[in-house]
This record gives C-alpha cells, sequence and structure tokens, in this order.
C-alpha cells in the first residue's frame, strides 16, 4: 500500500516506455519472468495497459495480485476471489506476506488454503516465507513453514518460493549473501521441495537492491523487490542485472579502458553471460546478447577469449536442476545446450571451460547434481564430446577450486581427465581457478609440481580464476604475504611448460566477488577502485620477468 490509483498509472507508463526504450533492455526483459503486483483497484487497468503494449503474447511482463480468499466464491464478504483474480489477468498470487501474517494474524494453514486455491485457478503463487529474527534456527525455521504451506498441494505445480526474512523486509540493508545462501540451499534440500514435479523457484525478497544479484552467486533464481522497484528506472535497472551482471560493469568507463591496455590483459573471460541460466534462459531460447557484448569487447582489442562455462551444478535454471528427465531426455537436454551455445561462438573462443566444479568439496567423489545424480560421472565425457564437434578448434578444459595443490580434489581432477581421455573424448586442458587465501599459497616448486601432475596427461593448465584474498582493513604485513604469494603462482605458470595462462577473476577490488562472499576478507586484485595498479601488480611483473612472451600450444 505505498502508491495511489494515480502513481500506479504513471509508474506502469514510465515503466512501459522504458522497457521498449532500447533492444538490450527487451532482451534483458525476455530473459526473465519480470512482474509487478499492483493493489486490486488498480488490476484490471494494468492488465489491459500491459497487454495493449505488448506487441507478442504473452506479454514480457506479468500481472500479480497481493494476496487472494482461500475459496473462489460464497459468503467470504470482502474477500478477493481467486477465480476472479484470474478472470482479471492475473498470472501471480502473493500469499502470505509477514505483514498479512503479522497484523492479520494468518496462519500456515491459512497461507496453505490460499496456495492450493491459487493453483486451483491456474495461477502461479508466490509464497512468502522467512524467518522472524535472525539466528542459527533461520533454515529450520523456513523449511517447517515450506512444508507447512505446501502440504498436499498438487505435485506438479509451479511454485515461487519468496525468502524473505521478516526482520530484513524495510530494513536499510539485506539479509547478507552468505546467510541468504545457506538458507536457500536447505529449503531447495528439504524433502518437500527435493520431492516436487513441478518448479519451485526461491527467488530473495527484503532490502532487495543494485547489487544483490551478483553477490548471491547463483544460489537463488530471482529477486522480490520492494522499495528498490518503486522508480521505473531502478526496476529496469536490476532487470539488466539480474538478467546478465556483466552489462552494469560495461558502464563503468574507466573499468572498461583499463581492461582494454593489452600489455596488461591479453584475454578476457565471459563472467557470467554464457553460464546456463544466461545463455538458455527458457528451454530452447538462446541468449547471447551479454556474451556477444564481451567477445566484441575482446576481439575489438584482438584479446582472446577464455568462454566460461557450460555445465556447472550452479546458476543453471531451476527447470534443468529440479528436472525429473529420464537418462536419455537429460543427455538430449544437455547436448542442445552445448551444440547451441558452442557452435553460436565458433570460432571466437581460445577455450571454453566445458565443465566447472564437477568434483565434491572433499574431493573424494563427483558432485551431486542433476547431470550426476541422472546420467553417473559420464555426463562429463558426454559434454566434453559434444563441445568438441560443436566447435573442433577450441580448447577444452576442465575447471575448478583447490586443485591448485597436492589434495585429494587434485587427485580426482587427474582421475576425471583420465576418465575423459579413456572415453575417447577431446580434452585440452586443466583450469585451476586459484581462488587463494594470503599466507595459505604453497611454494611456487610445489604449485609447479602440481601443474605437472596434469601437463603429464599431455594437457595444457592455466590459472583461470586467480585471487588472493587478505583481511581487511588490509595490514603492511599481509599485503607483503600477498606479493610473495602472487609471486609464486606467477612463477609456477612461467617455470611450467604447458601453463597458458593467467586470468585473475576480476582485475579490480571494486569488481570483486571477495568482500560479499568471504566476510572480513578483501583486496584480493592487483588493481584498486579507482583501477590504478597495487604493490601486488608489480610483484606480478617482477616475478614474470623482462620478457613476456605470449604462449600458444
Ligand atoms: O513486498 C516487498 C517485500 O516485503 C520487500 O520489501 P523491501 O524490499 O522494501 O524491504
Amino acid at each position: 500500500m505505498y502508491f495511489s490509483l494515480a502513481r500506479t498509472t504513471s509508474y506502469l507508463d514510465s515503466l512501459l516506455t522504458l522497457l521498449s526504450s532500447s533492444p538490450s533492455t527487451a532482451q534483458a526483459l525476455d530473459a526473465l519472468d519480470a512482474f509487478i503486483i499492483p493493489d486490486f483497484i488498480a488490476l484490471p487497468a494494468v492488465v489491459q495497459t500491459i497487454r495493449a503494449a505488448a506487441t507478442a503474447a504473452p506479454p514480457p511482463l506479468l500481472v500479480g495480485a497481493q494476496d487472494c480468499a482461500g475459496e473462489d466464491f460464497g459468503p467470504f464478504t470482502g474477500e478477493v476471489s481467486p477465480a476472479v483474480l484470474r478472470e482479471a489477468g492475473c498470472a501471480i498470487v502473493e500469499v502470505g506476506h509477514a505483514e498479512r501474517r503479522r497484523l492479520f494474524g494468518e496462519t500456515d494453514e491459512v497461507v496453505r488454503r490460499k496456495v492450493a486455491a491459487v493453483v486451483r485457478n491456474g495461477m502461479v503463487p508466490l509464497v512468502c516465507v522467512g524467518e522472524v529474527a535472525p539466528g542459527d534456527g533461520a533454515a529450520g525455521e523456513v523449511v517447517r513453514q515450506v512444508a507447512a504451506v505446501l502440504e498436499g498441494l498438487e505435485d506438479g505445480a509451479d511454485v515461487v518460493l519468496a525468502y524473505e526474512p521478516v526482520w530484513a523486509i524495510g530494513a536499510p540493508e539485506p539479509a547478507s549473501a552468505e546467510h541468504v545462501r545457506g538458507v536457500v540451499r536447505r529449503v531447495r534440500e528439504s524433502e518437500v521441495v527435493k520431492g516436487r514435479k513441478g518448479r519451485t523457484r526461491i527467488v530473495y525478497g527484503g532490502a532487495a537492491g543494485p547489487g544483490l544479484w551478483g553477490r548471491l552467486g547463483g544460489e537463488v533464481d530471482g529477486l522480490f523487490l520492494g522499495r528498490f522497484a518503486h522508480e521505473p528506472e531502478q526496476f529496469v535497472k536490476l532487470i539488466h542485472e539480474v538478467a546478465g551482471v556483466e552489462r552494469e560493469k560495461l558502464s563503468d568507463v574507466p573499468y572498461v579502458a583499463q581492461l582494454k591496455n593489452t600489455s596488461d590483459f591479453g584475454q578476457i573471460t565471459v563472467g557470467n553471460a554464457q553460464k546456463w541460466d544466461s545463455s538458455e534462459p527458457a528451454q530452447g531460447y538462446f541468449s547471447y546478447a551479454g556474451g556477444d557484448e564481451i567477445v566484441q569487447l575482446a576481439q575489438s582489442n584482438q584479446q582472446l577469449v577464455r568462454c566460461h562455462t557450460l555445465v556447472w551444478h550452479n546458476q543453471l535454471p531451476a527447470r534443468v536442476r529440479d528436472s525429473n528427465f529420464d537418462n536419455a531426455t537429460l543427455i538430449r537436454v544437455l547436448e542442445s545446450h552445448i551444440r547451441n551455445v558452442v557452435g553460436h561462438y565458433k570460432g571466437q573462443c581460445y577455450s571454453w571451460d566445458v565443465v566447472n566444479e564437477a568434483i565434491s568439496d572433499d574431493g573424494l567423489s563427483y558432485r551431486s547434481s542433476i547431470f550426476l545424480d541422472t546420467i553417473g560421472p559420464a555426463y562429463i565425457p558426454i559434454a566434453f564430446k559434444a563441445a568438441a564437434e560443436a566447435d573442433p578448434d577450441a580448447k577444452l578444459y576442465y575447471n575448478d577450486f583447490n586443485i591448485e595443490f597436492a589434495s585429494a580434489k587434485t587427485d580426482k581432477a587427474v582421475e576425471l581427465a583420465k576418465m575423459v581421455q579413456d572415453y575417447g573424448a577431446k580434452i585440452d586442458g586443466i583450469g585451476l581457478q586459484a581462488h587463494l587465501i594470503g599466507g595459505f599459497v604453497p611454494s611456487a616448486s610445489a604449485l609447479q609440481s602440481n601443474l605437472e601432475r596434469f601437463t603429464s596427461l599431455g594437457l595444457e593448465v592455466a590459472y583461470t580464476e586467480l585471487d588472493v584474498r587478505i583481511p581487511v582493513p588490509v595490514s603492511a604485513a599481509d599485503v607483503a604475504q600477498q606479493e610473495l604469494d602472487y609471486a609464486n603462482i606467477v612463477a609456477s605458470c612461467k617455470n611450467t611448460a604447458r601453463c597458458v595462462g593467467i586470468t585473475v577473476w576480476d582485475y579490480s577490488d571494486d569488481h570483486s566477488w571477495v568482500p560479499a562472499i568471504f566476510t572480513g576478507y578483501g583486496s584480493a586484485l592487483p588493481f584498486d577502485a579507482d583501477k590504478k595498479p597495487k604493490s601486488v601488480y608489480w610483484a606480478i611483473l617482477n616475478a614474470w620477468g623482462p620478457k613476456r612472451e605470449c604462449r600458444r600450444h
């Protein structure tokens, strides 16, 4: 209850103008299920206005209602029937918002009846859940709520869960990314969600605003916006952000200017735009605008492109991640995705990260994912084979973290590479992500021995996502250690004949993922927030020495 009727009308007019004002906005909108939820009185007019402005059916902007009755018709004066909402053109109905629970005494049982009513009337319930106070019990509380409100629901129905920690609603800041990821993961792993046949998407709400999406690291399926979408420009900005975070970075002029300096950067990696959720946002619908933008930037500057990534358990659309595809169907879906995406970029990628992070964190097994659980480890060589067919000249990589030093995970990565080779599929390289911690980086010779475990299989190697995080605020001692760590990494690659590259995971501290993910750490990159080289930049150059050749194998 924030907008008057007049404000809703002017908001919608401005929003529709903005959404149709540029092809990239239209494309970003196409990649998402964007919706607005006006009040009941405005709703029919909003539906009509959106339909009238749309050039395609269904319109790209869906309309939702803020609540509904648990019954379709009858003696419930003052209530709004879900059947009437459907008749009015609603696609989504929000139920169980924290304010309805707190102010109007709605219980899980009331919410459960409303969820069932929304589904019964052919709409998607947007079910709000969230713990009342922050603390360790959050995930348990939310999982219990989800189980209660979905109980008895038709199994195949699509559901959107809006995870909104009650204490974050209306707060200045959202919950930390770490907290959100932890709770959402527990909800996804819960019996009630895992056992469902229908799609269960989880979006985050509660002071959700600019910058949050990138920090959530692909764990949620979307954002549920309140205040931060009250201005149409902000809503459009967030649509862009969710559709592909790179675009926002590309509007940072000093960032792009420095990126074009080929003395420092001989190659660019596409960060998010080629991941499955961006490149194939709907089944069989491919969206390349975000990836193309980065590839063209690199090409205009004669830089190589590392293309990233085809098969990963994260940033995978829920329709695949939570699917019940059988073995043959999932193989078809996997191969089709790879064929299309690699085919689109044929001849433009120096390398592809074909499979990313397929090994469990303890290194003892392959990581559980829809691919492993449905197809078995054979999905890995199947993916490599499909990629090789789509672009025989691209170097095909397996990419992972914590394989930069001797560990069970490194042993497993060696086993994985051999498995792909034994299968007869082409694998050219191993990408060692190298998200490292200052003071915990092995010596150059130990790092080199590790690299040689892979090169002895006939593969090339590269450090693909290097950053060395240190505690912030930084101390002189930690910075000195970080310089040594970077120098050891560089020396290990320089001294390994088939080490072909070192890529930092973004280059300036303002665009680093580290502060949002690793509480208390930062300053992980060679350039500061003003894009000025830091001492580790010079440590990197010194470690490489005067002769800087570009190796290609
Ligand atoms: O309905 C909106 C949500 O409750 C979040 O509101 P907020 O983003 O303004 O905190």
